[in-house]
C-alpha cells in the first residue's frame, strides 16, 4: 500500500497532538507591545515523575520511496519537534492504542515553520526529515521507565513516497 500525504493542519493533527505554529494559533502583545506571545501552543505530557529533556535532533533524510517497518510510542510523555532550519517534513502518526494497523496511519507535509508535539501514546514514525540534514529542537520526558515502544508491521509492503515539491 502507499501512503498519501496531506497538508499538516491544527484540525487535521488533533487526533495525535499539537500543530505548534502563529499561522493557527493566537496571541496576545507582551514587552510593552513589541512582542506577540503565541501561548500554551501544546499540552506538554512528563508522566510518572518525569522531567522534560530540551534536546536538538540532527535528521539525516532517509532514502525515498521509503518502506514503512514499524511505528513507535511514548507512553509517558509527549514529544515535540520544531524545525530550526525552515524545511518542510514528514510527519506519521496513529492514534494511541495497542494495536496499530497499516489503515490507521496518517502522513502529513509540515511546512518549516510548523513544529508537532505528539501527545503521550501517539504512535509515529521516527523523525522524517526530507531535502538535507536537519536539525529539530525537541522537548520530550526525561526520567526513569521505559518511554519507548515500538511497533513492527507484519505486512511489509507499506510504502511512503516524498509528495510533488509545489
Ligand atoms: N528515539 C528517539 O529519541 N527519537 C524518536 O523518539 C523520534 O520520534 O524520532
Ligand atoms: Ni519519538
Amino acid at each position: 500500500m502507499k501512503l498519501s500525504v496531506q497538508p499538516l493542519t491544527k484540525p487535521a493533527f488533533a487526533p495525535y497532538g499539537d500543530v505548534i505554529s502563529t499561522d493557527e494559533n493566537d496571541h496576545f502583545l507582551i514587552n510593552n507591545g513589541s512582542t506577540e506571545r503565541y501561548h500554551d501552543l501544546a499540552k506538554v505530557d512528563l508522566l510518572e515523575g518525569g522531567r522534560a529533556l530540551i534536546n536538538i535532533f540532527r535528521a539525516t533524510p532517509l532514502s525515498y520511496p521509503l518502506n514503512i517497518r514499524m511505528v513507535e510510542r511514548h507512553p509517558l510523555g509527549s514529544q515535540a519537534f520544531i524545525p530550526l532550519n525552515g524545511r518542510p517534513y514528514l510527519v506519521l502518526v496513529a492514534p494511541a492504542g495497542e494495536t496499530v494497523a497499516p489503515s490507521d496511519l496518517r502522513v502529513f507535509l509540515a511546512r518549516g515553520d510548523q513544529g508537532v508535539n505528539y501527545h503521550a501514546g501517539t504512535w509515529h514514525h521516527p523523525v522524517l526529515a526530507l531535502g538535507a540534514v536537519s536539525d529539530f529542537l525537541v522537548v520530550d520526558r526525561g526520567g526513569d521507565g521505559d518511554n519507548c515502544e515500538e511497533l513492527f508491521f507484519a505486512e511489509p509492503e507499506i510504502w511512503l513516497d516524498v509528495p510533488e515539491g509545489p
